[in-house]
């Protein structure tokens, strides 16, 4: 029998019931056994979502409060100092981790959070230190969750995130030397205890997720595989059978280091369906492959019959027995049910799969292959009719934007002049002081402003009544501007719900969700657009908005847009043609944008491409020169419609640019802002080596956290910048957006801020 499986479910519930639980536990409104409770609540939903749906194999300790690495390192005892100290009880201790705690006089910033590989998940980084010391916890959550199942009936298998790729996602705290993969042997341990004590627990089989093995690794990362998966194999049957799991890449290129004898191996057939004889040829003779064909990071329905020719094939190769049926990765990447989406078009929803109903597809194909396809006859019609609907609706093709796209000529990705005259020009217009200061984009979004469009969409108020609110929010934000001294102004950004959401639902081509929200770090969520069909503007998008800032500001007002890649890599992207066209096709609609707020007065044009860096392959190579020829051409086409006196921004929040600095620069943006805040200032000497010309705004301060940094803090992280860039080239701003704080640590944060530039400003005046 083919059995079937699932790596992981998505955690918030149908309706974000974890974030509200979280939110409400943090704001003080819901205790903490209170929020346990809603935890627990939502797992023994989810396990019950996939027994239902037919699966055979269903994970545990998937879930997290907050973020599965962060429960890791709590659970193997690798909490810094700095957490344990105060004597916060361990579910305050884990929060202070993910996010920071900044009361009862305890005072301490979050660990870094950064991309979950090519995802836009965050997880929060192991932070090392030299001789670090592990210890399991006396009741690890791994085990809790496997028992909670079990007593509600649910045999589990539980997640565990692999010890070589624990260390190899970590870091050395700072002022730590220490590698983290040289911390193995003292890790080890911690693992043996927690396996053994999943099989006392009654666990056969531990999903051991090992997903860095799709990197190019370091030679000394590549060595801990053997030493680790030796020492579990020699526990023999003291421990439950480990299914190595990898995602999101192929593993061809280290398949030496596959754990030779072990029970499973897992790989991602969606993004990698080629690597699946190689990988067969390199099983060990009674290794079961576990086959990742319902994929893991987007929504579109699975074509059955595909996915069940592939798994097939493994079939012919291994046996029945030695095949498992998976999800390509974790369902974390996709929202909960498309049940709830009562406004989208028929013709489109039956295009989409969400988590709820992938997990009845792993459970149709593993039934389809083991008693044949008869057995399923009637979903595999369906779902033939479906696929077959979607390949030949006019719905995905737009004559007119291919023709657009065919006419493109290399001047278009040009600015009219080099840097240094289109500087000049943007000075003599702006004129700004030395170290300008400005913020990312957006403002506070506050209760009131969610609540004011959640009336206009449920029709309570009217479109007039909303847009007077808005244009009463950009008062408000330009006077707050005003009051604390800043350079150039933003106007706040309070008309958008998310920043690729807002333009999925102006752009044609694009089909967007009502409740379709996948987590991206913490209680934060995102509901991705999805794209359907060739992409075109059909009317402006933010002009309104500037247009008005800028009639109500005494300063600079920077228009705001997100990037073409952005916008790509944040939806969930079509399948059927390549990413690049459908960038491209973004581009062309924002520089229609870019061009338009131009016309409109606004001087100063900030085009954000945080998701340039996510979307970098995983492996380095031709694949990488040829997805940055592509991203770079996508970001130029949409921003060198202006004049030189027009300045373009870029921001990336993300401080790992070293490996693609080149094309950070191939942008010709005349200002970047860049996340710095919690990494060492050290990166930017990739600036200074490179002899970059432009100007630069590395982050002076983290604003996941709601803690407010001090003006000194800021003063040390502005010092620190200035060893590696010139004064007349550093602006000075935050990491990034200020959308999830509140107003009042914003504004004294700004207040730090501003005060710390004019210190230098002082110090450096001639
Ligand atoms: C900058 N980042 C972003 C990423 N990805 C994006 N797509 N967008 C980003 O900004 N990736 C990297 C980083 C960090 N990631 C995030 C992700 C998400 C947020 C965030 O703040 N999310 C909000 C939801 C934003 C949103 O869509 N809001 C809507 C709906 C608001 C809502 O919940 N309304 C209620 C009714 C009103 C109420 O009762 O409050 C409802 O519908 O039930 C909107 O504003 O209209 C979040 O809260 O999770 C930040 C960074
Ligand atoms: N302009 C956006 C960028 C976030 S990456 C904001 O400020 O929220
Ligand atoms: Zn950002």
């Amino acid at each position: 029998m083919v059995q079937s499986a699932v790596l992981g479910f998505p955690r918030m519930g149908v309706n974000r019931d974890l974030k509200k639980a979280t939110e409400a536990y943090w704001s003080g409104k819901l205790s903490q056994t209170e929020l346990l409770a809603e935890a627990k609540r939502l797992r023994l939903a989810h396990w019950k979502i996939q027994k239902d749906a037919g699966v055979d194999i269903i994970p545990s300790n998937d879930f997290a409060l907050y973020d599965q690495v962060l429960s890791h390192i709590q659970d193997f005892g690798a909490v810094p100092e700095r957490y344990t100290k105060d004597g916060l009880d361990t579910v305050d201790q884990y929060f202070a981790m993910g996010r920071g705690h900044q009361k009862g006089g305890i005072d301490v910033p979050s660990l870094e959070m950064v991309k979950w590989f090519d995802s836009n998940y965050h997880y929060v980084k192991p932070t090392l230190q030299d001789g670090q010391v592990f210890k399991l916890t006396a009741t690890p959550k791994a085990v809790a969750e496997f028992n909670e199942a079990k007593e509600a009936g649910v045999v589990t298998r539980p997640v565990l995130v692999g010890p070589v790729s624990f260390l190899h996602l970590g870091k050395a705290d700072r002022g730590q030397t220490v590698d983290p993969i040289d911390l193995l042997d003292s890790l080890l341990p911690v693992y043996e205890q927690l396996l053994v004590q999943l099989k006392e627990a009654g666990a056969e089989t531990v999903q051991i997720d090992e997903p860095v093995l799709v990197f190019d690794l370091p030679a000394k990362t590549k060595a801990a595989f053997k030493p680790a998966y030796e020492k579990f194999a020699s526990l023999g049957d003291k421990i439950p059978k480990l299914v190595f799991t990898t995602y999101f890449g192929d593993i061809v290129h280290n398949l030496d280091l596959l754990p030779k004898d072990i029970y499973a191996i897992h790989i991602d057939l969606v993004r990698n369906p080629e690597q699946l004889d190689t990988v067969l040829g390199a099983l060990g003779p009674k290794t079961i492959l576990s086959a990742g064909v319902v994929d893991g990071r987007n929504i579109w329905k699975t074509n059955l019959k595909r996915a069940i020719e592939i798994v097939e094939g493994a079939i012919q190769k291994l046996g029945k027995d030695r095949v498992i049926v998976a999800t390509s990765s974790s369902l974390l990447h996709t929202p909960h049910t498309l049940a709830s989406e009562k406004k989208l078009d028929a013709e489109i929803a039956d295009w989409f799969s969400f988590a709820s109903e992938k997990v009845v597809e792993i459970a149709v194909i593993a039934k389809a292959v083991t008693e044949g396809p008869a057995a399923v006859r009637e979903q595999l019609e369906a779902n033939a009719k479906s696929i077959q609907a979607r390949a030949t609706s006019p719905r995905t093709n737009d004559p007119k934007v291919k023709e657009r796209q065919s006419k493109i000529v290399p001047a278009d990705y040009n600015r009219k002049s080099e840097f240094p005259a289109r500087i000049d020009a943007q000075q003599k217009k702006l004129n700004l002081p030395l170290f300008p200061t400005t913020t990312i984009g957006s403002f506070p979004q506050t209760k009131e402003i969610r609540l004011s469009r959640n009336k206009l969409t449920k029709g309570e108020i009217t479109a007039q009544e909303y847009d007077s609110f808005i244009e009463q929010e950009i008062r408000d934000n330009v006077k707050i501007q005003e009051e604390l001294g800043i350079d150039v102004f933003v106007h706040g950004e309070p008309e958008r719900n998310d920043m690729v959401q807002y333009f999925g639902e102006r752009l044609d081509g694009y089909a967007f969700t009502t409740h379709a929200w996948v987590q991206s770090y913490g209680s934060r969520c995102v509901r991705p657009p999805i794209i359907v069909g060739d992409i075109s503007r059909p009317a402006p998008m933010t002009v309104k908005e500037s247009k008005y800032a800028v009639s109500v500001s005494s300063k600079p007002m920077k228009g705001m847009l997100t990037g073409p890649v952005t916008c790509l890599r944040w939806s969930f992207p079509r399948d059927d043609i390549h990413q690049s066209v459908q960038a491209e096709q973004l581009a062309l609609a924002l520089r229609d944008e870019v061009v338009d707020l131009e016309k409109a007065g606004v001087d100063v044009i900030q085009v954000d491409e945080p998701a340039l860096r996510e979307g970098l392959p995983l492996r380095s190579g031709t694949e990488r020169d040829a997805y940055l020829k592509w991203a770079v051409n996508a970001f130029r086409l949409s921003t060198t419609g202006v004049e030189d006196s027009t300045q373009i921004h870029s921001h990336f929040c993300y401080s790992e640019f070293q490996d693609f600095f080149h094309a950070i620069a191939a942008l010709d943006a005349d200002v970047l802002s860049i996340e710095n805040s919690k990494s060492d200032a050290k990166l930017l000497s990739v600036f200074v080596d490179s002899a970059y010309p432009r100007h630069i705004g590395p982050g002076v301060y983290d604003i996941h956290s709601p803690r407010v940094p001090s003006e000194q803090e800021i003063k040390d992280r502005i010092e620190e910048m200035l060893q590696y860039l010139k004064p007349e080239q550093l602006w000075i701003n935050p990491d990034c957006g200020l959308k999830t704080r509140q107003w009042k640590e914003t504004k004294e944060a700004l207040a730090n801020m501003i005060a710390a530039t004019k210190y230098f400003r002082a110090k450096y005046a001639k």
